[in-house]
């Protein structure tokens, strides 16, 4: 048998977590407790009447435990004096009825805990519901800059896995309420019998709560601290087996690689769960018995006490049965009490997820600037530098220049050296470093961020594909507009995305990519005509393509770009490409090098300068020879 001793010296002494933090203290475990009003609340906001209704028919089944040990003392009482009595005068009647009152209390305590238990799920799933809405709505109001930090997505990840236990927490929450009614309805009896039995059935069932809520924040902290392993747990699920990963893992012969380290990971993950389950089991076993001895202790003394007369065969059954109950009870208590605290602690996550706030978003304090329409001046980058948050490199640095209204402006520099960076900058995904970016002689942070990405249409390499029919894949670009067929059909024509869907079994409503039932996937070049449709279903003043036709064969892309042209004829463009057939079609090109300012002008000029971009311009004719 386990000794007591080495398990409170695991309770106070702060143990390191297997994830190497000193174990949360009693203390700190009980403080999480206070995210349960919060969480109260959101229970509250989801349906006030399922909560009312909940917590109206969990009192009334309160009530009943008690009230049913009553009749049955009473029935037992009945039974004892009828049958002292000579038998001619022994009548069943009055038994009876009280068996009846009896019978019509356990259908109503049945009915009432099917009642609670209907309402339990239906207020969890709506919980779980528009506790995901939440998250959803949340992660789209965040930075692109807190998408790329990987503690981020360990906050995102625990999240997301609350949202379905929290609504066992809520049930929990709202059952120890209940039973914490039933105990003092209980409690009363014992009470006017015996105090001290109150205590005993304490002394009893506390070692087994400390037990309990020491083995909670022991899982808690495993699978706390596993939280970047179980990502990539899934992660390796997910490459090992899915369509988009498929082509290479066979080709590269990856599944042994992929097994053996999710096979790595997993074992460990056993491992240390293992002899967790096996430890809480033991003491499980142990504090049971300790429960039991309480009970027995108290039973044979109220047995003691009906062999000397001083109670009832009936108050025997009703005080036994009360102890039994409030044991039970109590007990239940105890261990959802320490799970409550538990998952109170994982509340914690949930609620930090949400603390995260946006840096990048309306300023509330001032009047945001009206979004010009139309821009007048342009853009200007004034010294404006650049690093990525987990960087150690600047991606743009004292980088000055302007983009006229109405300019198409190319982009030109080799793999990293910053032009995507610079295209974010000017969407408003990042704000700079250092150094400021005006529009019409205001700093970009002025306005409204919400507005000035409305204005904007950008297309970036790594577009999505969109496992959608093929006519919403073009309406993501304006999702407004989704029913809007012949504006949806004028798009598909200026980005030659119309031959595409003109070859599809069921055009515009056909599912594309093969995720889904039906779905046909397209080739690169394919996919690419279609995202480049969203980019003209959008009013935008500032248009931004960024290498969307590296896929394309020569003749495309360059006809692409032709209508890009004509379509955007008086519009702010900034084109990114490394074919310098295209580049050439701008009406300035600038070069970056190491996210530097290198030079810039029009092609014709900075062919005659005979700096970086001619050397590259010719490098790259010299490779068509
Ligand atoms: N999210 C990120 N976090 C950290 N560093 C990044 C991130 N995105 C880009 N970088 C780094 O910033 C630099 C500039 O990248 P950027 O994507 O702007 O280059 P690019 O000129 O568009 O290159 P390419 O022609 O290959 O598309 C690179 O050194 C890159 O490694």
């Amino acid at each position: 048998m386990p000794r007591t001793d080495s398990f409170f010296s695991t309770i106070s002494a702060k143990k390191p977590r297997p994830d190497g933090k000193p174990a949360l203290t009693v203390r700190e475990r009980f403080s999480a407790l206070r995210n349960l009003p919060a969480f109260l609340r959101l229970i509250w906001q989801t349906s006030p009447g399922l909560t009312l209704g909940n917590v109206a028919l969990r009192l009334l089944r309160a009530a009943l435990p008690v009230a049913m040990l009553y009749v049955g003392q009473l029935i037992l009482d009945a039974v004892v004096q009828l049958s002292r009595l000579p038998a001619p005068e022994r009548a069943l009647t009055p038994v009876l009825s009280l068996v009846a009152l009896e019978f019509g209390l356990a259908i109503l305590s049945d009915a009432l805990g099917r009642g609670v238990a209907l309402l339990d799920s239906l207020l969890g799933d709506l919980f779980a519901n528009q506790s995901s809405v939440r998250l959803m709505q949340h992660a789209a109001e965040l930075d692109l800059d807190q998408f790329e930090d990987s503690n981020f997505y360990d906050k995102l990840e625990r999240a997301r896995r609350q949202t379905l236990s929290r609504t066992v927490l809520m049930a929990q929450v709202l059952s120890q309420a209940q039973d914490a009614i039933t105990m003092g309805f209980l409690a009363v009896g014992l009470v006017a019998f015996n105090p001290w039995l109150l205590l005993l059935l304490l002394v009893a069932v506390v070692p087994a709560f400390l037990g309990e809520s020491h083995f909670n924040e022991r899982s808690y902290s495993l699978v706390h601290g596993w939280t970047p392993e179980r990502r990539e747990l899934d992660y390796l699920r997910q490459t090992g087996a899915s369509d988009e990963t498929a082509k290479e893992v066979k080709i590269f012969g990856l599944s042994g690689f992929l097994i053996d380290r999710f096979r790595q990971l997993s074992d460990e993950f056993y491992r240390q769960n293992k002899s967790l389950v096996i430890k809480r089991a033991g003491w499980g076993t142990f504090f049971a018995a300790v429960g039991a001895a309480g009970y027995y202790a108290a039973y044979v003394y109220i047995i003691s006490q009906a062999v000397y007369g001083r109670v009832s065969i009936g108050q025997l059954t009703f005080l036994a049965g009360s102890f039994a109950r409030m044991r039970g009870l109590l007990e239940g208590i105890l261990s959802r009490f320490s799970s409550v605290a538990e998952g109170a602690l994982y509340l914690q996550d949930f609620f930090e997820f949400f603390q995260l706030q946006p840096r990048i978003r309306r300023d509330e304090s001032r009047a945001v600037r009206p979004f010009p329409r139309p821009i007048r001046q342009g853009f200007t980058f004034e010294n404006v530098g650049f690093k990525y948050r987990t960087a150690e490199k600047w991606a743009l640095r004292n980088l000055s220049f302007e983009l006229q209204a109405g300019e198409k402006l190319a982009l030109v520099g080799e793999n990293g050296a910053g032009k995507t960076t610079l295209v974010k900058l000017l969407a408003r995904l990042y704000d700079p470093t250092e150094g400021r970016i005006l529009l019409d002689g205001h700093d970009l942070r002025e306005y409204d961020p919400q507005e000035l990405r409305q204005e904007i249409g950008v297309i970036f390499q790594d577009f999505v594909r969109f496992q959608l029919p093929a006519g919403q894949n073009l309406a993501v670009g304006r999702i407004e507009e989704k029913g809007n067929q012949p504006r949806i059909e004028q798009a598909a024509q200026q980005s030659l995305a119309d031959s595409v869907i003109a070859k599809l079994p069921q055009g515009y409503e056909q599912m594309i990519g093969r995720r889904f039932n039906g779905g046909v996937d397209l080739s690169g070049g394919e996919w690419q005509k279609i995202a480049l449709g969203r980019a003209y279903m959008r009013d935008a003043q500032l248009l931004i393509l960024d290498e969307p036709t590296a896929a394309l064969d020569a003749r495309a892309e360059y006809e692409v770009f032709q209508r890009f042209k004509e379509l955007t004829q008086g519009k702010t463009a900034v084109l990114i490409s490394h074919r310098f057939s295209t580049v050439r079609m701008a009406d300035r090109i600038l070069v970056i090098e190491n996210g530097q300012f290198q030079e810039i002008g029009s092609h014709e000029q900075l062919l005659t300068r005979n700096g970086r971009y001619a050397e590259l311009f010719r490098l790259q004719a010299a490779g068509y020879q």
